[in-house]
């Protein structure tokens, strides 16, 4: 179940704020078209959000008329600066800009149509890159996963965060897939309801037993001994293993420690941040009131009501028991050993 295409200049998406009552695409041809579905949260999901910036800046090259390679370069650096200011918590979006951007310079003595082309090339690489590191992910994860365990997990970090299969749903697809009966406990993840929307939908779509409850529950659940172990997804990975991810991770991994239950953090190397040393300086996305104030429309708090929406969450650490990745399992201390995977 792939969120994103790319097909002769446009980039098919699945309206992910219309999941799970509708399944319908928005088709962007422009880059200002990419950068407003990002930032409206049409596509989300860390690895999704970064290969579809990268085909934003693709087609936005395409656009550009200029002959002179200056007058190019000018261009795309106004395209990437807006596809970064779209969303400022997952490294995926930059980290994918970045790799954009250093593959136009690299290729600076071909031809404009030569460097456009190398463009598109290098986000249709991207995208089949992160299928591959998703499916490592959930392979790598295997061995964290005993026989029938109930797995709790938080927001949506599956096929729809990704390109393809998703990273803590990965491992959970992984598990079923070795026919190891596990069973999951999805979060509805207030405010967005990305668990209730979107996880909820896509287990119930592989046929994995997935159970819903409200974010206020996992605490019961894991004190009266049904969750074995919690897998998450992320936006941002600081250097000594903080992780950043959906609002409300924090609070789970607090409860987890307290009932010596395993959290793992699921992720791809594209989700660490190797210049950033701890997560206190991880910027977290403050969105707008009417995601706390409503639910799909429908007013549930008075108008004036002031509202905090922080969209992330920093989970220290010392509540993470190791962070799954497709080059394998990193364990504490982490500074070091995610220092030795550093590119
Ligand atoms: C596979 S990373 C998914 C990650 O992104 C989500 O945030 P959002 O839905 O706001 O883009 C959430 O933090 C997930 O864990």
């Amino acid at each position: 179940m792939r969120p994103l295409e790319y097909k002769d200049g446009a980039l098919k998406l699945i309206d992910q704020t219309k999941l799970p009552t509708q399944k319908i695409y928005v088709e962007c041809t422009t880059y200002m078209e990419v950068a407003e579905a990002i930032k409206n949260m049409i596509v989300r999901g860390a690895p999704a959000i970064g290969v579809t910036a990268a085909y934003g800046i693709a087609i936005g090259a395409q656009s550009i008329k200029t002959q002179s390679k200056s007058e190019f370069m000018q261009n795309i650096e106004e395209i990437c600066n807006i596809l970064r200011s779209t969303r400022p918590t997952a490294v995926n979006l930059f980290w994918a800009v970045d790799r954009i951007y250093k593959t136009a310079l690299s290729h600076m003595e071909k031809s404009l149509d030569e460097i456009k082309q190398a463009i598109l090339n290098e986000a249709i690489m991207m995208d089949s890159e992160d299928v591959e590191a998703n499916k490592a992910i959930g392979k790598n994860g295997l061995s964290l996963i005993k026989d029938n365990f109930t797995i709790l997990t938080h927001c949506n970090a599956g096929a729809l965060a990704t390109c393809d299969y998703g990273t803590a749903l990965g491992v959970i697809r992984a598990a079923h897939d070795a026919g190891k009966n596990i069973n999951v406990y999805a979060d509805e993840t207030r405010p967005y309801l990305q668990g209730a929307r979107l996880t909820a939908w896509e287990l119930t779509q592989d046929g994995i037993p997935v159970t819903l409850i409200c974010d206020n529950m996992a605490g019961h659940f894991m004190k009266s001994g049904v969750i074995d172990c919690v897998i998450v997804g992320a936006d941002r990975i600081a250097i000594n293993g903080d992780t950043a991810n959906k609002i409300g991770t924090y609070s789970v991994a607090v409860l987890a420690h307290e009932n010596k239950i395993p959290l793992y953090v699921a992720a791809p190397l594209s989700t660490i941040d190797f210049l950033t040393e701890s997560g206190d300086s991880i910027p977290i996305e403050e969105r707008v009131s009417s995601e706390v104030t409503h639910i799909m429309g429908v007013q549930i708090a008075p108008s004036e009501i002031k509202v905090a929406n922080p969209s992330f969450d920093v989970t220290p650490n010392k509540y993470i028991s190791a962070i799954i990745t497709e080059k394998g399992i990193i364990y504490p201390p982490f500074k070091d050993n995610i220092i030795a995977l550093a590119p």
